[in-house]
Formats: C-alpha cells, sequence, structure tokens
C-alpha cells in the first residue's frame, strides 16, 4: 500500500481559503491523502490576534472567506518553511506578485519528490521575458506543476453553489489523482493536457475583465460587455498563440471552463470588474480603491495587463492587441477612461 499523500495549501486568501476548505472535506473521505493539510499563513494581527491563532481556534478565516468554516483537519502554519517540508502535494494559491519570494522561501525545504498544482492567476515578467507562473515554480523549485484554473468566483465555491473546473496537467496519472483530490459534487474537475493555455487564459481574463468593469462604471450597459468579452476573447486566443507558438493551441480548450466561462463570470462578478468599474466612475486611483474596497484582497489585472504590455511593445503588436493596451494605458499612463470604448469601437475585428 502506498503511503498517503500530505498536502499543503500554500496560501490562504480568498481563493486560497476556499481551496482548504474543499481539500480538508476531500481528503477526510479518501484513504489516497493524509488526513490533515497544512495550509500556510502569511502571518498578519487581524483585531489584535494573529491569524492563524483565530483560524486554528475559530476554524474560519475571518478577514478572507468570513462566513465559511474551514473543517478541522485544515491547521494554518506560519512558517512557510515548516508548512511545506512534509508535503507530497503543493497547492500554490496566492496573489502572483508574491511567487518568487515565496519559491526562494520553500527552496531547499521541500520533499524532492513533492509535486504541485498552481491555482494562480497571473504572468511573471523579467528581463529574461514573460513566463507562466508554473514555470516560475517549476524553474525555482524543480518540481512538476499543474495547474488548475475555471468560473471560480471564490465565495460562490466556498458557499458550494455548482460550478466547473479546469486541470490542465501533462501526467495522466497526476492529473486523475489531483482530480480526486479537488472534485466535489458542487465542483466538477475536467483535466485537459493544455496546461499552457489553460494558464494563459486564467491571467488574460482578468485584463478582460478590467475592460468589462471599465463599461460598466461609464454607464454602458450588456450588449457593450459582450462585445468587450468577445473582443477579448479574440485577443486571448491571438495572444496564447503567439506565447504558446512551441505547445499545441486547440480552440476546445477556450471552451473549457478555463477559457469562456471564466471570461464570463470574471466580467460580471469579479473583484477586477468591481474596482475597474469604481475607477471609471469616480477617477480615483486603482491602488487607492484597492486598499478601500478589497480589505487585503490583492487584484491580479491591471499588473498582467503591464506584465503583457512589455511583451507586446517589444513584439511591435500594440497596435494588434487594443483592448488590452488600452486596459494597461487607461490604468497606467494616465490614457482617459473613456477612451476604452473608442478602441473597441474601432477594434481591428471590425476592419
Ligand atoms: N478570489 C477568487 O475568487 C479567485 C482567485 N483566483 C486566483 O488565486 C490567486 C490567489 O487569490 P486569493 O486567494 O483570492 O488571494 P487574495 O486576493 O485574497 O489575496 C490576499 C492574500 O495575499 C496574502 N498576502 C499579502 N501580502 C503577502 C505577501 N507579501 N506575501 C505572500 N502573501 C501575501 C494575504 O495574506 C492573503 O492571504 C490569485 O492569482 C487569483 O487570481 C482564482 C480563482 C478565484
Ligand atoms: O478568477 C476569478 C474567478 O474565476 C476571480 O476573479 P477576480 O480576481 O476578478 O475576482
Amino acid at each position: 500500500m502506498t503511503t498517503p499523500k500530505k498536502v499543503c495549501v500554500v496560501g490562504s486568501g480568498n481563493w486560497g481559503s476556499a481551496i482548504a476548505r474543499i481539500v480538508g472535506l476531500n481528503v477526510e473521505r479518501n484513504s489516497k491523502f493524509h488526513p490533515t493539510v497544512a495550509m500556510w499563513v502569511f502571518e498578519e494581527l487581524v483585531n489584535g490576534r494573529k491569524l492563524t491563532e483565530i483560524i486554528n481556534a475559530e476554524h474560519e478565516n475571518i478577514k478572507y472567506l468570513p462566513g465559511h468554516k474551514l473543517p478541522d483537519n485544515v491547521v494554518a502554519v506560519a512558517d512557510l518553511s515548516e508548512a511545506v517540508s512534509h508535503a507530497d502535494v503543493l497547492l500554490f494559491v496566492i496573489p502572483h506578485q508574491f511567487i518568487h519570494k515565496v519559491c526562494d522561501t520553500m527552496q531547499g525545504k521541500i520533499k524532492p519528490d513533492a509535486f504541485g498544482m498552481s491555482f494562480i492567476k497571473g504572468v511573471d515578467e523579467s528581463p529574461s521575458g514573460l513566463k507562466l507562473i508554473s514555470a516560475v515554480i517549476r524553474d525555482k523549485l524543480g518540481i512538476s506543476v499543474s495547474v488548475l484554473m475555471g468560473a471560480n468566483i471564490a465565495n460562490e465555491v466556498a458557499e458550494g453553489k455548482f460550478c466547473e473546473t479546469t486541470i490542465g496537467c501533462k501526467d495522466k496519472d497526476q492529473g486523475t489523482l489531483l482530480k480526486e483530490l479537488m472534485q466535489t459534487d458542487h465542483f466538477r474537475v475536467t483535466v485537459v493536457e493544455e496546461a499552457e493555455v489553460v494558464e494563459i487564459c486564467g491571467a488574460l481574463k482578468n485584463i478582460v475583465a478590467v475592460g468589462a468593469g471599465f463599461c460598466d462604471g461609464l454607464g454602458f450597459g450588456d450588449n457593450t460587455k459582450a462585445a468587450v468579452i468577445r473582443l477579448g476573447l479574440m485577443e486571448m486566443v491571438a495572444f496564447t498563440r503567439l506565447f504558446c507558438s512551441a505547445h499545441s493551441v486547440s480552440p476546445a480548450t477556450f471552451l473549457e471552463s478555463c477559457g469562456i466561462a471564466d471570461l464570463i463570470t470574471t466580467c460580471y462578478g469579479g473583484r477586477n470588474r468591481r474596482v475597474a468599474d469604481a475607477f471609471a466612475r469616480t477617477g480615483r486611483s486603482l491602488e487607492e480603491l484597492e486598499k478601500e474596497m478589497m480589505n487585503g484582497q490583492k487584484l491580479q489585472g491591471p499588473a498582467t495587463a503591464a506584465e503583457v504590455h512589455v511583451l507586446l511593445e517589444q513584439k511591435a503588436l500594440l497596435d494588434q492587441f487594443p483592448l488590452f493596451n488600452a486596459v494597461y494605458e487607461i490604468c497606467f499612463e494616465g490614457r482617459p477612461v473613456t477612451d476604452f470604448i473608442s478602441c473597441v469601437q474601432n477594434h481591428p475585428a471590425h476592419l
């Protein structure tokens, strides 16, 4: 009999906590997994108490996923090295901005035969180019990394409202095991091989969601948002083909939950949409609004627009991605938000 695999959730934000909740319940009824789940918590004080202590005493992350109990077998650990040291399966669920620091701390602390799955929606940009977050983890830690992306607003998942999701995994056995770890009656998992496409979809849809929020804030309606979603999807497909040229990019992957479905849910119910809407209505800075509206949660869309912009500029392709470019310029270069509509009106798809 093989030893049950220990799982560690690296992260404890809004999605990190919702994932810990699913995983905690699933490992209890599956002998392939160790019945206790470690959850790494970036320690902070909440109402004068350590967040780890609150989680371990009250079994609830009262700051990032209030109102939803975590199973008792999810143990919050503040020391990252300690949290990951015994894990066979590492689930990465942190805002993409922090991945380098977290992996650096984990170096030399994990089991050599551990493997990972990333739930992180974003990309990494550095002088050596644009990289998937899974590739950052793989390169820094020397482990195989799959991904899970889908139409999964964390609060709805925690409430047990039905949804689908996509695992991108190249190894059949690992894919099957990861599906067993994640799937519930309310959270249905499809495993596909095109892991790069799954991951890039998860990152790019956040840029489009910022554009959708601009339209909402400017007072446009559902038809306009549908146009933004359609044009955004076309840019997502084109960018994926450009970025993943060495890998196969099949239209079918965009029809999975990680593609069109995540794009739709984020453009209607996501945090990127909500903050971009407030930005267009109030003219206040994104930074200020993120602080005020998100209670410590982090936006991924504006940063992703900036990271993608670097590559498009280097390749002189900005004119082929006017929606991505407009989101970047409005967020970071002072372009008036009202320009977003003219960008959509004059999109090359209409010429
Ligand atoms: N929230 C959601 O509905 C969904 C989020 N995702 C993705 O999952 C990833 C994680 O998102 P969430 O769990 O929602 O995070 P979040 O948006 O709730 O971010 C807050 C988390 O970041 C941590 N943090 C703050 N400063 C840090 C630092 N310096 N180093 C490390 N951690 C720090 C906080 O302790 C907290 O755990 C993101 O890439 C997001 O796009 C994916 C699907 C759904
Ligand atoms: O990825 C998400 C839903 O699948 C959440 O999107 P936001 O980060 O915009 O809330």
